[in-house]
């Protein structure tokens, strides 16, 4: 057993010794875990960001499986030590895993999970959809709205709409407003008071047109009427095609249609967009992807806006973008890290003073429904490989995992290293 560091225990009894470095929010994940006869250890200490040895006293000698958080470092020290206690299945309670090397897990059979939560809503509003449906049959048979609803997710949903809070709270200059007025200053109306941007009929620029940059992309489209130009280094042939296919319902509604490029580099999104939102994974390709030279090719009043991961952007040569163009301005949800791994809390000097500059700390997937979901599909990860269940075949479809009313999948939802590990997939 660990070292007696500050934890809750649940199902004391449990033949399978479960630990879990943070709480997390609700209980189904708890109640998953015990019902299938594991002893849930949760880490309580007042800690925010632990440590790797904070991590091997919680693992001791014998550990089932461990749920991890990104901001720790789970490299070869923490695997080989899992291995050693009897475990074989981590997960993270995030999509993003550049904080975890894969290779050390591998090199240790451990099979490391994540979060991605997509594709929720379609069946419940009972939506047949799939591969094969194209957005714009989707748009014949439901109306503009229902379809957008369908087609985000739960992780995904919620990061995009923290992407376009910001968007609008940099546009529309709101903390800067709101902090004028809390600080007594409006002295009444005037033509000049906190001129911003109008985003409509404007080009949002997407880099990384994944789950989450797809979702974002759609929301400014159908949202704001938007023009589209994107940069990924695949096709996003459903974004094209909502696009077109919001275009074609706006046209014969009488209003201008909606338009979406994809641009064939980066440079072409940063000299064309209005608002350029960044949504790539985070490795070693992606690091510093927007540098002082390609802040330098941005439109002078352009917005940026960063819910990825830190590092892609260059933070000093942000802050000295941000103070030598007083009209560009940004939205930052994560912060750059000396390393690949996690270093927040920390901004580069200069940034704080930035009123050009709107920053939060990282909460992007941060709404109850969400992080219960992530909750539950961490612990299910780490349930399924304790279990020797299979690998769920499709881990942009987990809904069935979140459905509180029945009882999820013997399956893990979605492990990253299946392959490497040689995991069987579902035939469920
Ligand atoms: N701020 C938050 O709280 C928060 C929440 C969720 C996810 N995230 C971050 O967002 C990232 C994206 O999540 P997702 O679920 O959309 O992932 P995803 O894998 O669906 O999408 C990532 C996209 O980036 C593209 N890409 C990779 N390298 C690129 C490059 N060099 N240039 C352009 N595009 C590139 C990929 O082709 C892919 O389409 C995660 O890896 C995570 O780091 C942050
Ligand atoms: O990768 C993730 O999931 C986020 O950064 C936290 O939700």
């Amino acid at each position: 057993m660990a070292k007696p560091v500050s934890i809750e225990v649940w199902n004391p009894s449990g033949k399978y010794r479960v630990i879990s470095t943070k709480p997390m929010p609700g209980t189904r994940w708890i109640r998953l875990l015990t019902d299938q006869d594991c002893r849930v250890e949760i880490c309580t200490l007042k800690k925010t960001i632990l440590s790797v040895e904070d991590i091997l006293a919680l693992i001791g000698d014998r550990c089932d499986g461990v749920i991890g958080q990104l901001t720790e470092d789970w490299g070869e020290v923490l695997f080989s030590a899992l291995s050693r206690a009897g475990g074989r299945a981590f997960s993270n309670m995030a999509v993003g895993y550049n904080n975890v090397d894969v290779e050390a897990a591998n090199k240790y059979g451990v099979a490391v999970g994540n979060t991605p939560i997509d594709s929720r809503g379609l069946n419940a509003m009972g939506v047949k959809y799939g591969p094969e449906t194209s957005n714009i049959e989707l748009f014949q048979k439901h109306n503009a709205f229902h379809v957008s609803l369908a087609l985000c997710g739960v992780l995904t949903e919620t990061t995009a709409e923290l992407a376009a809070s910001l968007s609008l709270a940099a546009a529309r200059r709101i903390v800067e407003a709101d902090e004028f007025m809390r600080a007594g200053l409006y002295e009444g109306w005037l033509p000049h008071l906190f001129v911003g941007n109008l985003l409509k009929g404007q080009t949002v620029g997407v880099i990384g047109a994944g789950r989450i940059g797809s979702a974002y992309a759609r929301m400014m489209v159908e949202g704001f009427k938007m023009n589209l130009i994107y940069y990924d280094l695949y096709q996003s042939t459903r974004l094209e095609k909502f696009v077109t296919a919001y275009g074609q319902f706006l046209k014969a509604n009488g209003e201008q249609p909606v338009t979406w490029k994809r641009a064939s580099t980066m440079d072409e999104v940063l000299q064309e967009a209005d608002v350029i939102s960044l949504h790539p994974i985070l490795d070693k390709t992606t690091y510093h992807l927007i540098n002082k030279e390609r802040l330098s090719n941005m439109k002078k009043e352009a917005i940026l806006i960063n819910c990825s991961r830190g590092p892609v952007v260059d933070e000093v040569a942000l802050v000295e973008h941000l103070k030598a163009n007083p009209m560009f301005r940004v939205g930052l949800d994560v912060f750059e890290a000396r390393s690949l791994t996690y270093d927040e809390p920390h901004m580069k000097p200069g940034l704080a003073d930035m009123k050009n500059a709107i920053v939060v700390p990282h909460i992007a997937s941060a709404s109850k429904w969400t992080r219960e979901g992530m909750a539950t599909l961490a612990a299910l990860n780490v349930l399924g490989k304790i279990k020797g269940y299979p690998i769920w075949s499709n881990p942009n479809n987990v809904e069935p995992f979140l459905n509180e009313n029945s009882p999820p999948p013997a399956a893990s939802p979605s492990i990253v290293n299946a392959k490497a590990l040689g995991l069987t997939a579902s035939k469920l």
